[in-house]
This record gives structure tokens, sequence and C-alpha cells, in this order.
């Protein structure tokens, strides 16, 4: 039998479009010959559509949705994710899983058993699990189907152990094969992490794996695609592009043992960095996109590595017609802020405007004088800039539509250097989960790898990081140097070390300290921060919560 595995880009709560894509898909797999086409986890509904799934209104037009599929099914049989009824008198109000239609009938209908409930995922917040194990009849053989986190079972999961591995259960009960429908969203490492996961299933169960996962951004998370077919002895059969809306086919005869890619070509694993571009990439086009906010962004271009970078990703995404910045000087600002400036619009080709920002940062001193007269120049006076600078390109963004690009870093936001209501403010932030060390990276491959020429000019690159708020100003002044901070925050967020267990690998345990401690203060400044696309296993934003207020961490100090 021919399988396809079929990666789509659905839009959460746009049922209609995307019955479209999935009607499109059939009828490309109808005329193509294909026995089953395999779709992803809650395809029909997008994911995670949240609190929607509060909505009755909502979950009946899903349920419309299930039956055209259903009805409108031909001799392709089509496995597709998306929520059904729990009809019992007790529990949540639906599941969370895959049907397999065919002429005109439902085959099966299968329910999620594992629901993440950690970082991003909230799952048993909406639906009922599964607890019993069938294997379905296609074509003469036996086939066990799961839905995502099923399959992770126990894989490098962070807090979590489950006491049921549902594709274990499958194969125990005869299956031939596991297939597994997913929404499963982009980190770094993600590809690789997959593969062995897919390959360890299949070593221990001995069948083969067919996986088909979704791509797209949908806010902070982008899904990366990468399904693939995982024969019985672990080797990867074939997988389609990462990123990209694609099929990948397989012919399979598991009587004759027999398991081949049929085309397209199976796709390489790009490299991390190269991975995390695409990521930031797809997850602003897409914002942009399904929100249907704008086709325009807007930025403010400080010379700085940042800023530099936000318009090299704005500008792939959406095209450099599409990508205005402005260049907002102070009597701060070194000479090179505008013409560094200047050049990497040249180069990208985007339009750049100038505003002076110098008389009016005057005007608000003169204003605030009889309160702050005789104080010393300090943070107060600091922050005036960026505030100004975010009252103008909100200006902008107001009246010509653009939407306002966030530049903030991870380094940074987990530290609090920034500015409330100055560069924090934005739509989106696009490379708030890289640390600064990883803007760099980036900026060096883009150069390197992806243009094959300097189109961010080496004197961004190269300048020593300054907010440029107050005369000569270094970020080494008021942090530690980039290299040392960001392996502390990254020891302390994303791997939760304590604080001796950081300064053991080799750090000074009074900057280790210092650290932890800006990190927990500044949470109220993450709170109100924009959406973040998240490429770590531990970004700001949804999938990691903090109180306000609490007293951990002056106790522990
Ligand atoms: N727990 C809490 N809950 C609610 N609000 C809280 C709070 N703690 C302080 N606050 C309030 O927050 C305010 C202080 O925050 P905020 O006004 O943002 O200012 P603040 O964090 O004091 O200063 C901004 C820092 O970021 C640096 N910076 C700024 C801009 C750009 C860059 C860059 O390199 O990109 C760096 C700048 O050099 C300075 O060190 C105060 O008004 C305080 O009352
Ligand atoms: N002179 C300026 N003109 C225009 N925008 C500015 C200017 N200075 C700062 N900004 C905006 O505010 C953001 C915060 O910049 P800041 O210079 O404070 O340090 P940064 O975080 O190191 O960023 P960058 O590396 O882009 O300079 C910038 O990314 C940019 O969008
Ligand atoms: N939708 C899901 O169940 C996603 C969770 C799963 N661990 C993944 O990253 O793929």
């Amino acid at each position: 039998m021919i399988i396809r595995l079929e990666q789509l880009n659905p839009i959460i709560g746009d049922i209609n479009g995307n019955l479209t894509l999935i009607e499109e898909a059939i009828a490309n797999a109808e005329a193509d010959n294909v026995d089953l086409l395999v779709l992803p986890e809650l395809v029909v509904c997008g994911y995670s559509p949240m609190d929607l799934i509060e909505h009755q209104s909502f979950l009946d037009t899903v349920y419309q949705a299930n039956d055209r599929l259903k009805v409108n099914s031909r001799d392709t049989a089509v496995l597709f994710g998306t929520i059904t009824p729990n009809n019992n008198a007790t529990g949540r109000n639906c599941f969370n899983s895959a049907l397999l239609v065919q002429n005109g009938y439902k085959i099966a209908e299968v329910h999620k058993t594992l629901l993440p409930t950690y970082d991003v995922y909230d799952e048993l917040r909406y639906f009922e699990p599964n607890n019993t194990f069938e294997c379905i009849e296609f074509k003469g053989t036996k086939i066990g189907i799961t839905i995502c986190e099923d399959i992770w079972h126990n894989f490098e999961l962070p807090y979590v152990t489950y006491d049921v591995n549902p594709a274990k259960e499958l194969v125990e009960r005869g299956a031939e094969a596991i297939f597994n429908l997913s929404a499963s969203p982009y980190t770094k490492d993600k590809p690789h992490k997959r593969q062995k996961m897919l390959q360890q299933h299949a070593q221990r169960l001995g069948v083969p794996i067919f996986y088909a996962n979704q791509i797209g951004g949908n806010t902070e998370l982008v899904s990366d695609g990468d399904s693939m077919t995982i024969s019985s002895d672990a080797e990867v059969v074939g997988r389609a592009p990462l990123f990209d809306e694609a099929h990948i086919d397989f012919k399979w005869n598991p009587k004759a043992d027999m398991l081949e890619n049929v085309g397209p070509e199976p796709a390489e694993v790009s490299a991390e960095i190269a991975q995390m571009f695409n990521a930031l990439r797809l997850g602003l086009q897409d914002y942009l996109d399904k929100t249907g906010i704008a086709d325009d962004v807007v930025l403010g271009l400080s010379g700085g590595i940042d800023s530099a970078l936000v318009a090299a990703i704005a500008t792939e995404a959406l095209g450099a017609e599409n990508v205005v910045g402005i260049t907002m000087p102070s009597k701060f600002s070194s000479e090179g802020s505008v013409t560094d400036s200047e050049q990497l619009a040249h180069n990208l080709g985007i339009e750049l405007h100038e505003i002076a920002v110098k008389d009016l940062y005057d005007q608000f001193n003169v204003a605030l004088d009889p309160l702050l007269k005789d104080s010393p120049f300090g943070v107060a006076e600091e922050n005036l800039q960026p505030r100004i600078r975010g009252t103008l390109l909100m200006a902008y963004s107001n009246k010509f539509g653009n939407m306002l690009l966030n530049t903030g870093n991870k380094s940074e936001l987990a530290t609090g250097y920034c500015t409330l209501y100055g560069d924090m403010a934005g739509g989106l932030g696009v490379i708030a989960d890289l640390y600064k060390l990883e803007v760099y990276e980036m900026a060096h491959w883009l150069n390197e790898e992806y243009y094959g020429e300097e189109v961010i000019p080496s004197a961004i690159i190269n300048k020593p990081p300054s907010a440029e708020l107050r005369p000569a100003q270094k970020d080494a002044d008021s942090l530690p140097k980039y290299d040392i901070l960001d392996l502390i925050l990254e020891a302390y967020i994303e791997k939760r070390l304590s604080i001796t267990e950081i300064a053991d690998q080799g750090f000074d345990i009074d900057t280790v300290q210092e650290i932890v401690a800006l990190v927990d203060r500044n949470e109220y400044k993450r709170f109100q921060a924009v959406p973040a696309i998240k490429v770590s296993d531990k970004a700001f934003g949804s999938g990691r919560r903090w109180p306000l207020v609490q007293r951990w961490t002056s106790s522990r100090n």
C-alpha cells in the first residue's frame, strides 16, 4: 500500500480554511492513488485551540467538519487529527482524537492517551484521556494509532513519568506499525531528538513508525514538520523537509517486510542555526499572515546587532518592500548608529527613515525639571530615550499599519536589561528566545552561509554592545560579559540548576547569585512582555510560569 505523510499548516479556529487545505490534500492523494493519507494532530481546528474549546459553538463546528470529511471520503483512506465529543456522563466533554475515514464511513476513532500538561502544553485542562487500546484493521494489516505525546512516552520529558506506553500497548495487541499524528513544536535539537525517539521505539517494538507532523507558526510555537518513517530495524526510510508544507510517500508491504520511500526525495536536516533562523522566519511570517494584522513591519534600527538581525529575519520572512527601519539618534548615540543603519538598510534593500530624538529628549527634561531638578542623571533620564523611541515607532505603526517588531533578546529579557514601555514595545518578540551569543552566531551564519556575502555590516557585528543611554555606555559596564552571562542564564533557566550547582561549573558564586537574583527580580517585566517565538526548551512566555509575588528568591540567598 502507498502511505502519504502530509505536513499541512492549519490555522487555529479557521475550520473552513483548514477543510479547504485538507480537501486539497485528499484530492491530490486520490489522484496519486494513495491508499492512506496521514494528516497531523488537530488539523481540523489547529493546535492548540485552548479556551476556544470552552465554546460549544466552536466544538459543534469542528464536529460538523469531521462529518463532512467522513461523508466525502472515497477510496483513499484519510487519518486525521480532530476533536471528538465525550458522550460519557462524566469527565471533560471532548477528546483529542484521530479519525480514520474511507468511502463515506468512519473506520476508526482513537483518542490521545498521554495529554501533555507541562511547559507550553495544557491538554488535561481540555481533553479526557484515553485508557483503552485497540488496533485498527486496514487492508488486512493491523495498525496502531497514536497522537503526538503518546509516542514521547518517557523520552527525555521534564517532570513527568507516564505509566502507560501507548505504542507498546498497541504492538502487544498485534500492531504491525505505529502511526503518529503530531502537532510538535520546534525547539533546538528537536529534529535530532525526535529521530532518536522514533528510532528507539522502532528498535524496542520491532515495527515501523509512520510520523506526520504539522508545520507553521502559532504565536509562540512553530511546528517544524519533519514527518518521517522509520523502518522496523530503526532506519530512517525518508523524511519531509523542515518548515515547509510538503508530503512524503512510502510503499509498505508488511507481509513481504518491504518499506521504501517512493518520492519525493527525502530531505536532509539542516544545521541547527539554520533551523533556528527558519523557525523565526516562519514564526514571524505566519504571525502576520494568520492574524491578518498587517503585511508590513516597522522597527527601530540602532546600528546594533539585535535590530540588525531582526531586520534581516523580517526581510527574509516578508520581503524587503514590507520592512521599514527608523533610525532615531539621540545625543548619546555613536556616529555609527546612523551610518551603520544606513548601510544595513541599503544591503537589505529596506526603507529607512530618520527621526531626531535629541530635541524631544530635551523637551521631556525641561518638562520634568521642576520635579527632578536637583537629582543626578540616572535611570529616569536614561529610560526617557527608549520611551520616546517607542512612542515614535508606535505612532508610525498607528498611522501606516505596520506592526512594530520587538528586538529584545533573551539575555536582556532575563536580566531586565530593557525598559518597560520603551524598547519592550512591539507586537512580537522575534529574537526574544535567542541569547546574545546566539544573536551573534546567527548574524555570522547569515553573512557566511545564507547570503554568502557581508549583508549585516561587520561594523555592526564587531562593535561592543551598548544601549547608548548615557555617554560611552557599554553593556559590559552593568552586566558580565555575554560569554559568562549567557552560560549562567542557560544553566539557571533551561537546566534549572541551583546557584551552587552553577558555581560548581567554574563560575564565581557572587556573580551567579547576582544574576539569578536579577532573573527572578525582573519577572514583572516579562509578565508584561510581548509574545516571543520559542526556539529553546524553556522560553519566557506561557511555558514558564513564575509567581510575581514570592519570597523564594530572597529566602534562599
Ligand atoms: N515587582 C515589580 N512589579 C511591578 N513593577 C515593578 C516591580 N519592580 C520594579 N517595578 C517598577 O519598574 C520600573 C523600573 O523598570 P524600568 O522603568 O523598565 O527601568 P529599569 O529596569 O530601572 O531600567 C532599565 C535598565 O535597562 C537598561 N536598558 C534599557 C533599555 C535598553 C537596553 C538595551 O541594552 O537594550 C538596556 C538600562 O540601562 C537600565 O539598566 C520602576 O518604575 C518600578 O517601580
Ligand atoms: N538610535 C536608535 N535608533 C533607532 N532605534 C533605536 C536606537 N537605539 C535603540 N533603538 C531601538 O531600541 C532597541 C534597544 O536597543 P539598544 O540600543 O538599547 O540596545 P540593544 O538591545 O543592544 O539593541 P541593538 O543591538 O539593536 O542596539 C534597538 O534594538 C532598536 O530597535
Ligand atoms: N502536541 C503534543 O502532544 C506535543 C508534545 C510532544 N512532546 C512534542 O514535542 O512533540
